[in-house]
């Protein structure tokens, strides 16, 4: 059973790289990923196959070291902790859900029984009822005696996420938990996801390629090339009608040393390549095409996006106090 969160972060990575050799050939699967998760925090990491996402979740849940770099989960540093250390970690700091099924329960357990397992290794009193508990708040209570093979995919996967929970973790990782799993069956699950966090207060962070996900968290990273790029920040606003509306801002990630990755759609579209102009302006930086000449509107062969303030050909990176969600960066 786990105590007061420690200070600081739930989550930090800071310059992570992992290099893999085969074969004598090289693969750096990370090469100096930034992120950081507050406590309490609902993240989704997204990214193409081969992006890096699995290598990170690998280090997250100590199954793995990083080549270089800082990880340190809830005050537990990932890359000096030894042995003893790493078995305390995985049965009390961090819980799992892994996209395949049968990974995840027991084959020739019930779900009441399932969920009850971490309870048993932590000691706590009053299992059974814990675990029914857990299973009511995840909406299976109703599968309490089925054995998994009796359950459907997406009732496997909530009971997983109530054993991923019932040791009381600080973090909950999962990862692709609904790549086996229907269009709807994955929405229900997600939604189980928020709920839990929501719930419970436990910090997630779901690594998946489907980016759909963004529907359902608070914030989405967008890993590149084993790199944060992007991030989108989804945040509910009541109108003057009293009605409440979803809104969601895209933001890129500004690493320690100033580095920027723009979106793959907006260097496409405006054309940009190798190398771009500057323009540092009272509140914000320019980024325009190296044929872009200050002072006109149109670089050559760049028609502009439409309904933009900057001038054609540019992409404005603004920088204003009250402009919603900048307060923090948006580049955790
Ligand atoms: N154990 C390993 N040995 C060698 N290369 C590896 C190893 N694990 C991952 N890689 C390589 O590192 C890169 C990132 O892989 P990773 O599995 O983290 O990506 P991913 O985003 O999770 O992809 P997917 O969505 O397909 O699972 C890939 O080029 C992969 O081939």
């Amino acid at each position: 059973m786990t105590t007061t969160a420690p200070p600081g972060p739930a989550i930090l990575c800071e310059d992570l790289v992992r290099v893999f050799v085969t074969e004598g050939v090289e693969v750096q699967a990370l090469q100096g990923l930034n992120l950081r998760v507050d406590t309490g925090e609902l993240v989704a990491v997204v990214g193409a196959s081969g992006s890096g996402k699995s290598t990170l979740l690998t280090i997250l849940s100590g199954l793995d070291r990083p080549t270089a770099g800082t990880a340190v989960v809830s005050g537990t540093n990932l890359v000096t902790m030894g042995g003893a250390e790493r078995r305390r970690y995985q049965r009390d700091v961090v819980g799992f859900v892994w996209q395949q099924t049968s990974r995840n329960l027991l084959p020739y357990l019930t779900a009441a029984e399932n969920v009850a397992v971490p309870l048993v290794v932590s000691g706590a009193r009053g299992r059974a009822a814990r675990a029914l508990e857990l299973l009511d708040v995840m909406g299976v209570a109703d599968c309490r005696d089925r054995l998994p093979a009796q359950m459907s995919g997406g009732q496997q996967q909530r009971v997983a996420i109530a054993t991923a929970v019932a040791g009381s973790p600080r973090v909950l990782l999962a990862d692709e938990p609904t790549g086996e799993l229907d269009e709807s069956t994955s929405q229900d699950v997600l939604e189980a996801m928020r709920h839990v966090n929501a719930t419970l207060g436990v910090t997630t962070l779901i690594v998946t390629h489907d980016p759909t996900v963004s529907e359902h968290v608070h914030r989405t990273v967008q890993i590149r090339d084993g790199r944060t790029s992007t991030e989108v920040l989804r945040r509910t606003e009541r109108g003057e009608d009293g009605v409440e509306r979803l809104h969601a801002e895209e933001f890129a990630v500004l690493d320690k040393v100033g580095r920027l990755q723009l979106p793959r759609e907006v260097v496409e579209r405006l054309d940009l390549r190798d190398r771009v102009r500057l323009g540092l302006e009272t509140d914000h930086v320019r980024v325009s095409r190296h044929d872009h000449v200050p002072g006109t509107d149109d670089p050559p062969g760049t028609d502009g996006p439409p309904g933009t303030d900057g001038p054609p050909g540019t992409d404005e990176a603004r920088g204003t106090d009250d402009s919603p969600g900048t307060d923090d960066g948006g580049a955790r």
